[in-house]
């Protein structure tokens, strides 16, 4: 039996790396000159960047290029509701990674904002986002295995409306079985960027060819960023 739909998708542009080594080198070389371009055109640039295990390589490496980062915003694509102090925080990550570089001198919007629960602070998030990082020039996304993306995960409580095209920047979510809270860009602002998705293994690809096959955003949320996207593959 097969799982595709009439409104199923087509694959997106896929570049494929003979290593992970040169996925990292060649997707930060590709975000820096992106974002070296729009400080050139407007004196601003903007980035959203995912947490997890996939990129820390990539991010090191970016956090390393000469872009212009006292001109660049950056900010994360989803967040676990954890102080960034622990080992589940994305922010730890970039704290390690992307920060450690050159990449110091951006500005740097975070998405958690204490407390049990997003939802206390999440006015406050949106209304920084949008005053220091929207419209978002680049934004280099994850997926899970199982067809996440950000933090929009299938069946959680709040992917309605961070797919909704009305939604705000940020949206909090509730994965099933999910260790804590989460906060999660939109499918709205993400698609706004120019987008690039980095995955590795054959597991990923594979759930990335079932996602298309469904083309369902409710039941793949990677479908919701996919259109015009480049996704980065290495094995
Ligand atoms: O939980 C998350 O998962 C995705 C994918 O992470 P990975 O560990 O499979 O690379 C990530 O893109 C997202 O930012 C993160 O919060």
């Amino acid at each position: 039996m097969t799982e595709a739909r009439p409104d199923a998708m087509t694959m997106p542009q896929i570049i494929a790396y003979d290593s992970r080594d040169d996925q990292a080198g060649g997707l930060a070389d590709l975000v820096a000159g992106r974002l070296s371009a729009a400080v050139k055109a407007k004196n601003s640039a903007s980035l959203a960047v995912p947490g997890g295990t996939t990129p820390g390589l990539m991010l090191k490496l970016l956090g390393e290029s000469d872009a212009p980062w006292g001109l660049v915003a950056v900010t994360l694509t989803d967040e676990r509701w954890v102080p960034p102090i622990s080992a589940r925080s994305n922010q730890k990550l970039l704290g390690e990674t992307l920060f450690h570089g050159a990449a110091a001198a951006a500005e740097f919007v975070p998405l958690y904002g204490g407390g049990a629960e997003p939802a206390q602070a999440l006015h406050a998030v949106n209304l920084t986002l949008e005053q220091v990082a929207l419209p978002l020039d680049v934004a280099v996304l994850g997926m899970g295995d199982d067809m996440h993306t950000a933090s929009m995960f299938p069946d959680a409580l709040g992917l309605e409306e961070a797919l909704s095209p009305d939604a705000p920047p940020a949206v909090a979510i509730r994965a099933p079985g999910a260790e804590e809270p989460r906060i999660t860009l939109s499918a709205r602002v993400l698609r706004a960027a120019e987008r690039h998705i980095l995955i590795q293994g054959h597991d990923k690809m594979r759930a990335l060819e079932r996602a298309v096959a469904l083309g369902d955003p409710t039941r793949a949320p990677i479908c919701a960023v996919l259109e015009g996207a480049t996704v980065h593959y290495a094995d």
